[in-house]
């Protein structure tokens, strides 16, 4: 209990001088009670005290998954009950500003006595580090993942339709139990150079590259893993970027250790595209933390400042988009150790 995320976001209240804390990201709601419906929940935290605010739909199972007490009822009932617990407070109320829109602020101001003032990262900033049960979780969700991609690559060959591959991957993650953590990318030929393409109806031809990102969701928690392999022979041009997109990323996985930033990662694996004439082509971002969310800190950017720590779990993503020739991209979900790096995606990487 000493050191739950409730102990530590109430010991952070009371180091900010804040009298409470309204939780409305839905990450938050559920790493703070244990919810597994936080799109319907809010969490008051105050600093000694947190309750649940869910609705009728959700009395029994909020009983059965949640570690705080929960108030069942809807606005202007809950947010009455809210205040309630806020008059007694003599410290300003805190919001997420990066998780409430304008309208619902004006609701809350209306509805409650006192200063609210915004704040970020409270509890998305505990998140960062996994506890070993979170690892446990992503870990899983990963395992579940390349055992369903390695039932699904046989069906990646001249003939299939990208969508037949994506529904295939969704329908086997759940009869496993679990979802797919995100809408299944499967792009193939010149599709390749799209890197959120979802699965569409072409039909994959010969001498093609076919990018599969893909993530299970499982427990809350969620994996995130991409390969590119290539249907019969490609064009030397395509080998060329595949090895190059390889090679960036094996170095950026390579170099992760604590003590570096997301930029210094990020600077690895676009160095070596650097010398293949290729860091024009890699349009986004080396990777992210996930965890309860697919995407959540740290960033591992050119911009990114965030320390890489241990017990982060990352993913290590770089990518080359070609519009006229296709794209590549290779992902591998990395956790960070006290010494260096695990590789949590199995996938074999295919040689092109
Ligand atoms: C819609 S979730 C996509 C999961 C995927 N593995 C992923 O994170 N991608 C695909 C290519 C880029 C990367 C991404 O979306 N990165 C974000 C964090 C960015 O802003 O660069």
């Amino acid at each position: 209990m000493q050191d739950s995320p409730l102990a530590r976001v109430q010991a952070a209240l009371r180091e900010a001088g804040l009298g409470a804390l309204w939780v409305s990201a839905p990450a938050n709601v559920q790493y703070l009670t244990g919810f597994e419906s936080p799109e319907d929940g809010r969490v008051l935290v105050t600093q000694d005290s947190a309750t649940l605010y869910t609705d009728a739909r959700y009395t029994l199972q909020a009983a059965q998954q949640s570690s705080v007490p929960q108030f069942i009822g809807r606005p202007p009932e809950s947010l009455a009950h809210a205040a309630e617990q806020l008059a007694r407070l003599s410290a300003p109320a805190a919001f997420e500003a990066d998780a409430l829109t304008v309208a619902a602020l004006d609701i809350l101001r209306e509805s409650w006595p006192g200063e609210l003032v915004p704040t970020q990262g409270l509890v998305s900033g505990l998140r960062l580090r996994k506890t070993p049960a979170e690892q446990e979780n992503i870990r899983t969700a990963q395992k579940l993942a390349d055992q369903v991609y390695a039932e699904v690559r046989p069906l990646i060959q001249p003939g299939t339709r990208e969508l037949d591959i994506s529904l295939e991957i969704e329908l086997r993650l759940r009869r496993a139990g679990a979802a797919p953590a995100f809408e299944t990318i499967v792009a193939s030929g010149l599709r390749g150079a799209l890197p959120h393409g979802t699965a569409s109806d072409k039909v994959i031809q010969e001498g093609e590259l076919v990018t599969v990102d893909m993530g299970a969701a499982l427990a809350g928690y969620n994996s995130d893993m991409t390969r590119t392999v290539a249907v019969g022979e490609v064009s030397g041009e395509l080998r060329r970027i595949y090895n190059a997109v390889l090679e960036a990323e094996q170095a950026a996985v390579r170099a992760v250790r604590p003590g570096l930033t997301g930029r210094d990662l990020d600077d690895v694996a676009r160095q070596v595209l650097e010398r293949h004439g290729l860091a024009g082509a890699f349009s986004h971002s080396l990777g992210h933390g996930i965890g309860l969310e697919v995407h959540e800190g740290p960033r591992l950017a050119a911009i990114s400042d965030d320390p890489i720590e241990a017990g982060m779990v990352i993913t290590i993503e770089p990518g080359v988009y070609l519009p006229e020739l296709g794209g590549v991209r290779i992902e591998d979900l990395v956790l960070v150790t006290e010494t260096g790096y695990e590789v949590l995606s199995q996938a074999p990487v295919e040689r092109v």
